[in-house]
């Protein structure tokens, strides 16, 4: 078997199995996991499944568990609490059969050894090697093959960190934060080779920062809060979910906070001078309430949120609850 060319291409693949066809065993799944140092309880309740083809986003803010998360789905952290399952193996079974590649923010690489000799190496320790000709070529390192690894820029290093991830021939790939330090063309790139792998109908589970990416490349979105996951569907469910619509228009005189409060269907109200914000999930009508209070708006632009203020409304929501809970 060989190693997927990099191939170009942004349409989404379908996350439910063909009609008919029996459901596949779950790539990956967590049970009612917990994880806590000392106080801290980083990862809380976590359930979830993936599944064959997905390719999977993880967002949540700084701390929210994501790493904790991808640790102990690789077996690098033992849950305090519940299971995580492989394909149904434990992480060390599915990573010792060849199963699973990982490209993680920690862990530096080898450093007196040449791109070639070091990506050599992870395909010979690979049980389902790809020849390392080919793993070099879908990571677009060819060309910095007998380069020393310590000599590498910041996002050649992540190209290299991606070939050793996919050194064989796994099933789920995990990446933490892949495209750090790439520039925009490496990160267009390295998406357009991550898609030949998912065509191929293995799993990817991201962690990332980047939500344009999460909105681009994932099929699925699970968000992060706090150790627990508060959101999880397709960029459109969660956008869906945080306040279908935001409105703008500006207002002449004294603009009312108070009364533009009582409006129908807001999810969330911001006034700066003459300029009125609001999000709601039903714009039609919060629209025609304001018409009805005999207002005459100008300037006025309706918008769909895009993921990242959706993903800010729902992880301040999460945070408001979880201050109200206290
Ligand atoms: N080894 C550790 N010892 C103590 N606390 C830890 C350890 N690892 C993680 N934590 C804490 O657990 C929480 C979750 O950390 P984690 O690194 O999983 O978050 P994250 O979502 O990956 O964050 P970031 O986006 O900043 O990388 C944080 O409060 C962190 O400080």
């Amino acid at each position: 078997m060989t190693a997927p060319a990099a191939q170009t291409g942004t349409g989404k693949r379908p996350v439910s199995p063909a009609d008919g066809a029996a459901p596949a065993e779950p790539v990956v799944s967590f049970t009612d996991v917990a994880k806590s140092f000392g106080p801290v309880r980083a990862v809380s309740d976590l359930s979830l499944s993936l599944h064959p083809g997905e390719t999977v986003a993880l967002l949540g803010p700084n701390g929210a568990g994501k790493s904790t998360a991808l640790d102990l789905l690789l077996g690098l952290k033992n849950p305090d609490h519940g299971t995580v399952r492989l394909f149904g193996q434990t992480p060390t079974q599915a990573i010792a059969a060849g199963r699973v590649g990982a490209m993680l923010q920690s862990g530096g690489l080898m450093e007196e050894v040449t791109v070639r000799e070091l990506v050599g190496l992870a395909c010979d320790l690979h049980p389902r090697r790809y020849p390392v000709a080919d793993v070099m070529a879908a990571a677009g390192i060819t060309d910095i093959r007998d380069r020393k690894v310590n000599k590498l820029s910041g996002g050649q290093e992540q190209r290299v960190r991606f070939a050793l991830a996919t050194a064989g021939a796994n099933d789920l790939i995990v990446l933490d934060e892949p495209t750090t330090g790439m520039d925009v063309s490496a990160r267009q790139a390295f998406w357009a080779t991550m898609r030949a792998q998912v065509d191929e109908g293995k799993a990817v589970l991201f962690a990332t920062h980047y939500l344009e990416e999460a909105d681009a490349i994932a099929d699925r979105v699970l968000v992060l809060h706090q150790g627990r996951l508060i959101a999880d569907g397709t960029a459109a469910e969660i956008k869906a979910r945080a306040g279908a619509r935001r409105i703008t228009f500006d207002l002449d005189g004294t603009v009312d906070s108070d009364l533009l409060g009582t409006l129908p269907h807001l999810v969330g109200l911001d006034v700066t001078g003459p300029t009125v914000r609001i999000r709601s999930d039903d714009a039609d009508a919060t629209m025609h309430a304001v018409y009805g209070l005999g207002l005459y708006p100008r300037n006025l632009e309706v918008s769909g949120l895009g993921l990242e203020q959706a993903f800010l409304a729902i992880t301040d929501a999460a945070t408001a609850e979880e201050a109200g809970n206290r």
